[in-house]
């Protein structure tokens, strides 16, 4: 958890040299570890992580927000809360969203990952919170697979939606930018994804690219790949513009109809005795 804490205040420097006006970290930066039985021992309350203390430390001193995912003891002491935290300018944590969807995967060849074993699922989603940047809607990493949660919080009022991750690079490979993309069109929003990247123990390695997709669909800003990773934890820069983020969606307006009715089953009877 130090070392994780002195990558995090590497990243801090660069965002403050950068003259960044918020910091978004990944998901799990406090640690990830080798087995639920270890992630469980590990998990600390923000109170009591040096972890957190530490980031709450940084924010203060650079005035700057820091957004960051981390682990909490649940309940029972038999699992964590996978969950995302805002620490404001002043150095309190003052938002958290704890992740809905766990990421329970067996893919031949692929990924087998069971979250469920050492996580308990959050029940409800945070409602958006306004920021020096905007109106933000914190979600983690496998929400990002679920449309019906980013239409909900965009619903909300949302002007941006986080998706801190630790994507495997398998399926980063081939869904990570496309999903990323899908979110912030559909929405019309910001979508800041900051992504841990390469090799955290013998069986997890992580698929990188953190991206910052704008309302339009553009990814205006993006980080390094697991393929091209050298060690050096790196940041990436992009503008959150609410003029432009207003303008997609006076241009183009979305609005979902409310009156439909789901299924018409006297239709499909009726077809069935034509
Ligand atoms: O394990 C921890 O401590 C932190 N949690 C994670 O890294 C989580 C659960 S294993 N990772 C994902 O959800 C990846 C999703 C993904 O890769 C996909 O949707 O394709």
């Amino acid at each position: 958890m130090s070392h994780n804490l002195a990558q995090c205040q590497i990243l801090v420097r660069k965002a403050v040299a950068a003259g960044a006006k918020a910091l978004f970290l990944p998901e799990a930066c406090d640690y990830i570890a080798s087995s639920p039985a270890e992630t469980v021992s590990l998990a600390r309350s923000t109170e009591e992580s040096p972890f957190v203390k530490g980031l709450q430390q940084e924010a203060s001193q650079a005035k700057m927000p820091i957004n960051v995912g981390i682990h909490e003891p649940a309940t029972g002491g038999k699992r964590v809360k996978n969950t995302l935290i805002w620490i404001d300018e002043g150095g309190m944590v003052t938002q958290r969203y704890q992740k809905l969807h766990l990421f329970d995967v067996e893919i031949k060849g692929g990924p087998m990952l069971r979250e469920s074993k050492s996580v308990e699922p959050g029940s409800s989603i945070l409602p958006p919170f306004p920021t020096n940047l905007g109106s933000m809607g914190l979600m983690i990493c496998f929400d990002l697979r679920f449309p019906a949660l980013s239409a909900r919080i965009r619903d909300l009022g949302a002007q941006i939606i986080t998706y801190p991750s630790a994507f495997t690079v398998p399926t980063g490979k081939v869904h990570w930018e496309t999903l990323l993309r899908a979110r912030a069109i559909e929405t019309q929003s910001y979508v800041i994804a900051a992504a841990q990247v390469g090799a955290h123990n013998e069986k997890r390695v992580s698929y990188g690219h953190s991206m910052i997709v704008d309302p339009w669909g553009k990814v205006i800003a993006e980080a390094g790949g697991v393929e091209e990773w050298k060690g050096e934890p790196e940041i990436s820069v992009g503008e959150v513009d609410l003029g432009g983020l207003e303008k997609v969606r006076r241009e183009m307006p979305l609005h979902p109809r409310r009156d439909v009715v789901d299924v018409v089953e006297t239709d499909r009877e009726s077809e069935r005795d034509a």
